[in-house]
């Protein structure tokens, strides 16, 4: 139990609630969002929904079993009656009808948030999951920085440049992405467990925020937010209770929260209905996350040498499983009334090449243009300086309308999309360039993410936790099956001693570029270990972050024993 402090000594350690220890540094800053009142609101969650979180992940397992067997993702014919019924999810909120540009980035550092508020966007979708590394320094300032932009008063002050950074009268609306289901937080124990770590997110962020999110942004709905990773509808199912959960605690409507769910593994696109039928009071539409679902595609195939990838620069919206997915989603969520946004081009502002710069641009503008005209109504930004561009693209297609939810379906494609073009293995070559590519990609972005940074520009293109995931996953598969590597003409075979080869090469290549004293400073060596043990492992591992997530973690023993 914790010990309140009875002497005017500042506090040092947090005020919990009963069966909550909090193992994270201490810091006043976080006691502001770690209140007693929050942490047993978080306790309450976990209490609640605990079981049916472990149920859903071992269902998980068990349906990858089932793929393993070679069963292939299906539509459930049990569920036949929500695809083919005729219900709608609930009204669009007034305050989010318009989403056609949405720029995405990590909840910290401070400046980005107000920089991404500031951005000309529609909406800022601060994140806790791909874009950033799950540091308790990071999570805790995520939160703080979230409390700050939902009362309008956060600031920034960058004193080596001398800049401050303030809102804007018009920010975009903010959604929050917690992270997935999968992710322990072990600096909150709940009855001796780690906790569940987007229930500290989700929790922390509406504790503070609901009521003044409600009154500004969300104008008297909200808060929003979008969803990661899910797997299937019952975990959609999991999180409506914790929506309803929270909404009476707080004492405010129901169906007042919101929130999109990203379809980007590839048994979910089985379940977009079901997904939206659970949430559908809830529900504020769906979202190509397509990175995660190119590797949520290795991942389920793991066992198959039939549906082995292309390099991964090959795989792109452009293939056909990919446009299947796409128009699929599209088509399921006007149906239901709700927005079908689009996923994440990879391209960034090029600083110091304007020609490449432009080529970059043009990539985005493509992208951009196939989704607005495919039919969704809405999209991902990475950065500030590509909103010009996306907005040009989709309020140029658009003309004044906010969206096109309401439009007849601009191709027959989505109307007879089946289970096979779904898992379509796309075509392309294989080669050792890109065996290197994922190496020196994934190894630096997993130094990065180590460093406390998930997400980086790495030649020219944003990395983050669910493009580095491929090039994991795409390495394993290849050596897992001894794929045929094209090497300039030339058949290899993907082995572990091709990839101990590349590694040794690409590791100097990365010293190189970063320089000899970066190196030394960064984790890169270490990097370099997990990823080679990660993609040589006999077993596939479910996710990079779990494996590494034991490596930022760091307890404080005083924050623990709370002076007693
Ligand atoms: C697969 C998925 O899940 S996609 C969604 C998750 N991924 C993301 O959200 C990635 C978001 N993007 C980013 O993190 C960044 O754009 C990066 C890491 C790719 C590149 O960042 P940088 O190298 O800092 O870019 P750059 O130096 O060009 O930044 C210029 C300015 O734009 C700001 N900026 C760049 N990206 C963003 C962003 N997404 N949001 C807000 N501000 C941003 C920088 O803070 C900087 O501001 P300043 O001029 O005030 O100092
Ligand atoms: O979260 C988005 C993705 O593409 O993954
Ligand atoms: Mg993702």
């Amino acid at each position: 139990m914790a010990a309140a402090s009875t002497t005017a000594a500042p506090a040092t350690c947090y005020d919990t609630p009963e069966g909550v220890d909090v193992r994270g540094r201490y810091d006043p800053a976080f006691a502001s969002v770690l209140t007693r009142g929050a942490l047993a609101f978080v306790a309450g969650l976990q209490r609640e929904f605990r079981g049916a979180v472990r149920h859903a992940m071992e269902q998980r397992r068990e349906a990858q079993r089932r793929y393993d067997a070679g069963e292939p993702p299906r539509f459930d014919p049990a569920t036949r009656f929500v695809r083919e019924g005729g219900w709608r999810c609930a009204p669009v909120p007034p305050a989010v009808a318009d989403r056609t540009v949405e720029i995405t980035g990590p909840a910290e550092p401070r400046k980005m948030v107000i920089n991404a508020l500031n951005s000309g966007a529609k909406v800022f979708m601060a994140d806790f999951e791909d874009a950033l590394s799950p540091t308790w320094e990071n999570l805790m300032n995520g939160q703080v920085n979230l409390r700050d932009a939902v009362a309008g008063t956060i600031t920034f002050r960058d004193a080596a440049r001398g800049r401050e950074y303030r809102l804007n009268d018009q920010t975009a609306k903010l959604f929050v992405r917690p992270r997935g289901w999968h992710l322990p937080e072990a600096h909150i124990l709940i009855d001796g467990e780690p906790a569940i770590g987007c229930l500290v997110d989700f929790g922390l962020y509406f504790f503070h925020n609901h009521a003044a999110f409600r009154a500004g942004q969300g104008a008297g709905l909200g808060p929003f937010f979008y969803l990661p990773k899910m797997e299937h509808s019952r975990e959609a199912r999991i999180w409506n209770g914790v929506f309803e959960r929270a909404e009476q605690t707080a004492g405010i409507e129901r169906a007042s929260i919101r929130a999109t769910v990203l379809v980007e593994t590839l048994p979910a696109v089985f379940q977009m209905d079901e997904i939206l039928y659970e949430l559908r009071d809830h529900s504020v539409g769906l979202n190509c996350g397509r990175w995660d679902y190119i590797f949520s595609y290795v991942k389920t195939f793991r066992a198959h040498p039939d549906r082995l990838l292309p390099d991964r620069a090959l795989v792109g919206m452009g293939q056909h499983f990919m446009r299947s997915y796409s128009h699929l989603l599209i088509r399921t969520c006007h149906r239901r009334g709700v927005h079908a946004m689009g996923g994440m081009a990879a391209q960034i502002p090029i600083k110091d090449d304007a020609a490449a710069n432009e080529a970059a641009l043009e990539l985005v503008r493509k992208d951009k243009l196939r989704e607005v005209r495919a039919g969704h109504d809405g999209t991902w930004a990475a950065h500030p300086g590509l909103i010009p561009a996306i907005r040009e693209v989709f309020e140029g297609h658009l003309g004044g309308r906010p969206n096109q939810i309401g439009d007849a379906p601009a191709g027959q494609e989505a109307a007879t999309v089946t289970a096979e073009d779904l898992i379509q293995p796309p075509r392309g070559a294989r080669t050792v360039d890109g065996l290197r590519l994922n190496a020196r990609v994934g190894v630096q972005y997993l130094a990065a993410w180590l460093a406390g940074s998930g997400s980086v520009p790495l030649y020219n293109l944003m990395e983050d936790a669910a493009t580095a995931e491929i090039s994991r996953v795409q390495n394993w598969q290849w050596l897992r099956h001894g794929a045929a590597l094209d090497a300039a003409g030339v058949e290899v075979r993907a082995t572990p001693e091709l990839l101990a080869r590349v590694m040794e090469e690409e590791m100097a290549r990365i010293q190189a570029e970063v320089g000899r004293e970066r190196f030394r400073q960064g984790r890169y060596a270490e990097a370099g270990r997990i990823f080679s043990r990660q993609c040589t492992a006999p077993e596939l591992d479910d996710f990079l972050t779990l494996d590494a997530y034991n490596l930022i973690v760091v307890h404080h023993p005083g924050a623990a024993d709370k002076g007693e």
